[in-house]
């Protein structure tokens, strides 16, 4: 059932320039999305608009049949009920960590307040920071601040924007999966958007996928990484290798398997060690370069191999 339902949404800075084209997404109670796109496709903007703090130009955002109100029509823009994250924190140098977080709880009951502080310091794993300033935290240890900042407010929606862009790939995974299992004990509802597909996947199984303000695709990986719509969603998962005959068809490196004496010939002219496997690069008898991977580590540069792949794994794509 849609709770949070983005209509139709079109917007653009300057006439005949659209940054958001015609975005409809349904979401539904305590679901957490992630949206994938690269730089420039949209995403932040389309989360400002779902916010109330950016207009648009068609289209309508509900929260629970509620219409969400465009920037103008408000006094100040947006609502308790939705709250949105962003990469670089923006957390009150000057301000404590409980400070901070009890920031948007100005108005409120002392009890509420000290009750809602203790509830997300310990959530959070904060207790022990409480009184530090935000330059003596590290990265993520920021990132929950300001997630606690927007928590306090009991939202019924976070819209995290790029939230952990600024931190290195170990304290991202380790704070994703901690904040992923605290929001499904909430039963917050979320929209993590992100050009990292691998945080994605770390976060969600429901991807939407966006490209120059459209939405490309949607659904859960395994059906994306099968089945893309275009190019751009095929290219977020893995490299992809053109066959020489077969127009607007490609085969992914971890489908092609190497043989020593029979399939596509081919001659190693890289050979590159990754984490799990070595990736060559090899040329084809037509010149043509593809990328390949070799789990066992058994073939070395300036080698022969030979190529072969299952045909329904080939990707083909009406237009590119
Ligand atoms: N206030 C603004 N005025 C004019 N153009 C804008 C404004 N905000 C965004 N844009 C333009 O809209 C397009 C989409 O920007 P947006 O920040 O939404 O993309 P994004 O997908 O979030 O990119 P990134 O991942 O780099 O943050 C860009 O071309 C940007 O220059």
């Amino acid at each position: 059932m849609s709770y949070l339902k983005i209509d139709a949404i079109h917007k653009s800075f300057q006439e005949g320039l659209p940054v958001i084209k015609n975005f409809s997404l349904d979401i539904p109670k305590g679901q957490i999305i992630s949206l994938v796109g690269e730089s420039g496709s949209g995403k932040s903007t389309l989360l400002r608009i779902i916010a109330g703090l950016e207009s648009r130009n068609e289209g309508e955002v509900y929260l629970d049949g509620t219409r969400i109100q465009n920037p103008k029509e408000q006094l100040v823009p947006g609502i308790d009920e939705i709250q949105l994250v962003f990469q670089d924190y923006h957390l009150y140098p000057k301000s404590t960590v409980e400070e901070n977080i009890l920031r948007p709880l100005l108005l409120f009951d002392k009890k509420y307040k000290e009750s809602r502080l203790e509830m997300l310091l310990e959530l959070l794993g904060l207790k022990a920071f409480r009184d530090k300033f935000p330059r003596h935290l590290s990265g993520g240890q920021q990132q929950k601040v300001a997630i606690g900042r927007a928590l306090s407010v009991e939202p019924q929606v976070l819209l995290l924007d790029e939230p952990f862009s600024s931190l290195d790939t170990i304290q991202r995974r380790e704070l994703i999966m901690e904040l992923k299992t605290m929001f499904q004990n909430l039963g917050v509802t979320v929209l993590f958007v992100t050009h990292d597909l691998d945080d994605a996947l770390q976060m969600t199984n429901d991807l939407v996928i966006m490209q120059k303000g459209k939405m490309i695709q949607k659904g859960h990986p395994e059906e994306i990484f099968s089945k893309p719509k275009n190019l751009y969603a095929a290219k977020l998962f893995s490299h992809l290798n053109p066959l020489p005959n077969k127009e607007k068809t490609y085969i992914r490196p971890s489908d092609v398997q190497l043989f020593k004496t029979s399939g596509i010939p081919a001659r190693i002219i890289e050979r590159q060690y990754l984490v799990h496997y070595n990736q060559l690069m090899v040329k084809l008898t037509d010149g043509t370069v593809w990328k390949i991977e070799d789990k066992k580590r058994v073939f070395a540069e300036g080698e022969k191999v030979f190529l072969k792949w299952e045909e329904e794994k080939e990707i083909t794509f009406s237009k590119v």
